[in-house]
């Protein structure tokens, strides 16, 4: 079986959801925030290929099992490189913000790029990159940012992995409306 390792960004607490300031304070923020990464990494923690979780982030996160990675700053994409060229074999990565994350939406992102070389999820609007997944070790410059879907899409050949699990990032408070009314939000956070 092939053996993946899983990489989970999440920035610094004061940094987070800002886009959700309007509806949620601070110290909302930073709890919601260390939820939704406390399931995902659960969730990739049930998938038998996973090998390795890692946490990228400034500080480590408690009550979680991943292992922890110093974001050392230097911006998202720079700080995924970082961590690509020090891992050998198949690399996903995966947002933190991904409440309805289920492990068959990993399963399946793994099993496309294990067929194709590798697998991408937009988010639902088609714009972001919510996760990859990279079986094919072939060079990739991580764009992470506005419009990444279509920057990661266009590089190699890539499967797109449709999901409502893994295209719901919470970034805005129409987003989290949505996930507010689903029964798997309710049970999960
Ligand atoms: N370690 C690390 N994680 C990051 C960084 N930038 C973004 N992330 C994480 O990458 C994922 C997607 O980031 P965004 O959606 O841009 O983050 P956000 O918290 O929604 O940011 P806002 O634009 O303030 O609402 C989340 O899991 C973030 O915590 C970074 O510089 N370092
Ligand atoms: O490439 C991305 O998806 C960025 O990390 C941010 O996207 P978002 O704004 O959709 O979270």
């Amino acid at each position: 079986m092939v053996s993946w390792t899983a990489v989970v960004p999440l920035k610094a607490a004061a940094a987070r959801k800002t886009r959700l300031a309007s509806v949620l304070a601070p110290e909302a923020r930073v709890v919601l925030t260390d939820r939704m990464a406390r399931h995902v990494i659960a969730v990739l923690r049930q998938v038998r290929s996973i090998e390795r979780v890692l946490l990228l982030s400034p500080v480590p996160l408690s009550a979680c099992d991943a292992e922890w990675i110093e974001d050392r700053g230097a911006g998202l994409n720079a700080e995924l490189a970082r961590v690509y060229a020090g891992l050998d074999g198949a690399l996903l990565i995966v947002h933190a913000d991904l409440p309805l994350l289920a492990t068959p939406d990993i399963s399946a992102l793994l099993a496309a790029a294990e067929n194709s070389g590798r697998a991408i999820a937009s988010d639902r609007h088609g714009r972001g990159t919510n996760a990859i997944a990279l079986f094919d070790r072939q060079p990739i410059v991580f764009a992470f940012g506005p419009g990444s879907f279509l920057n990661h899409a266009a590089q190699g050949t890539a499967t797109r992995v449709r999901r409502s699990g893994l295209s719901l990032d919470v970034d805005f408070p129409d987003d989290l409306a949505v996930a507010l009314a689903t029964q798997e939000f309710l049970q999960a956070h």
